[in-house]
């Protein structure tokens, strides 16, 4: 596992996924571990650079020196994003589960400029917990905080006496569910491990006093909600909260499925949040059986949902746009566009990275790096002017997706509706990117150590 110190505090962290693709950060729920996320790594590493946390005081990352808050644990994840972001000018994708989900809805609603959607798995929104774990578990947890307390339950858990499995296994899981001995193992281990007896005992009153119920209306980044129909631990009527104060929001329940849908129903978690970020259409690393070429265009249209210029577009604008658009790789550091040249197409970042290079009497500076969504080369072709910079591919090459202005008028023409949605998509990610420049130059301006005042 790859480490990083963020303000005096170690966390442990595991890394997947190209390293110049968009990020992922994964926030695990209480008493776990970066090991949540197993089921999802595979197929979000596909084109995420993915980043599963373990929080402080949790899996292998120490303890917090401060008592920990749900805004704390918030206000280091922005610190994280703010520290991997480097020269990408792009918001991130943040997915949490259970606490993970109330720290990542914290998180959005505190620097809404640095997250880009949302994916939230049985979230503790309101902090409050079922009755089964407030009568069963939570003395349990209260009597942890004292060091020899821990210590006798776990010498207990290593006889007859361990009643681990009876706290855990209804409460965590669906009575159909699939979950594999490995991994419940895993997630076992995780909810006992040694040490840990005061941040649990601690985030449980985090969690309460980080009550999101009356804000849920105001988070911006698009959102996917999965629950678990059989949670027993974050129990549904927080699902309720979801439907009446944050429509916008795409709540889907998964049947069979407690807690840990991920590992109860993998394939339907998977399919919720492939369709939701435009991911290839396979679960884990089995194809979907269709025709090659259809598949082949399911997949560009599928990618094109969760780029900058497709977001919104139906299944049908999708599917005729990635029919429309042309295929190009380019080798490491090759000119795809030189400054100054007469430009009559844009780009969409399939995989890989563009950088900007800007020629000036004073030298070459690199403005940007784009990755795997992100468009350039829009302002020549929409304003018919030359190239205001020039486009190389980054060091590990870029694969492109390329469209011309004939194109792009003619599906303008052909379907206004379609026309103008791709137009409003270049503004909004031309106006994400001057907000994220924005508040990194009043950063800055302030000089502050940390992050800005909110
Ligand atoms: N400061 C910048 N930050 C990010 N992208 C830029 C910046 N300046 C120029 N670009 C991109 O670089 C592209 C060069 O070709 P265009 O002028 O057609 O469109 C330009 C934008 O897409």
């Amino acid at each position: 596992m790859a480490t990083y110190t963020i303000n005096g505090q170690v966390l442990y962290v595991q890394e997947a996924g190209p390293a110049h693709g968009p990020i992922a950060i994964l926030i695990h729920g209480w008493s776990s571990s970066s090991f949540t996320w197993a089921p999802i790594i595979p197929i979000l590493s596909k084109r995420y650079r993915c980043i599963a946390i373990d929080l402080p005081g949790f899996g292998q990352s120490p303890a917090p020196d401060n008592k920990p808050t749900i805004v704390g644990y918030a206000d280091l994840i922005a610190q994280i994003i703010v520290k991997l972001n480097g020269d990408h000018d792009r918001a991130v994708l943040v997915l949490g589960h259970s606490m993970g989900g109330q720290i990542a809805t914290t998180l959005a609603l505190l620097y809404p400029v640095l997250v880009d959607k949302l994916v939230l798995l049985n979230p503790a929104l309101s902090g409050r917990l079922s009755t089964r774990v407030n009568l069963l578990m939570k003395p349990h947890v209260m009597a942890e905080r004292s060091s020899v307390i821990e210590w006798l339950l776990y010498m207990a858990s290593k006889t007859p006496l361990d009643y681990t499995d009876y706290l855990l296994k209804p409460s965590n899981f669906a009575e159909r569910a699939h979950v594999s001995e490995q991994a419940y193992a895993k997630i076992r281990e995780d909810a006992r491990r040694r040490g840990q007896g005061q941040v649990r005992a601690a985030c449980f009153v985090a969690m309460q006093q980080g009550d999101l119920r009356g804000q849920l209306g105001r988070v911006e980044p698009q959102t996917l909600v999965l629950w678990g129909a059989e949670d027993n631990i974050v129990p549904l009527r927080d699902a309720g909260a979801v439907a009446e104060e944050w429509p916008r929001a795409d709540l889907r329940l998964i049947p069979n499925a407690g807690h840990w849908p991920q590992f109860e129903q993998t394939d339907a978690t998977l399919r919720h949040i492939a369709h939701f970020l435009g991911l290839p259409p396979t679960l884990g690393d089995r194809p979907v059986e269709t025709d090659n070429d259809l598949a082949h265009l399911q997949e560009i249209a599928a990618f094109l949902n969760n780029s900058e210029i497709g977001e919104h577009l139906t299944e049908a604008q999708r599917l005729r746009l990635a029919s429309l658009v042309l295929s190009n790789g380019y080798g490491s550091g090759e000119n795809v566009v030189a400054m100054n040249s007469n430009g009559d197409e844009m780009y969409i970042v399939k995989e890989g990275t563009l950088e900007v290079w800007l020629t000036t009497d004073s030298g070459t500076t690199r403005l940007a790096s784009m990755n795997a969504g992100q468009v350039a080369g829009e302002l020549a072709l929409l304003e018919g002017v030359k190239r205001s910079a020039e486009l190389r591919a980054g060091p590990q090459g870029a694969h492109l997706l390329v469209l011309t202005k004939e194109v792009l008028d003619g599906l303008a023409e052909d379907d206004p509706a379609m026309g103008m949605r791709m137009m409003q998509n270049l503004a909004i990610s031309l106006g994400k990117r001057l907000r994220l420049q924005n508040w990194r130059a009043a950063r800055a301006e302030e000089n502050a150590p940390g992050l800005p005042q909110r």
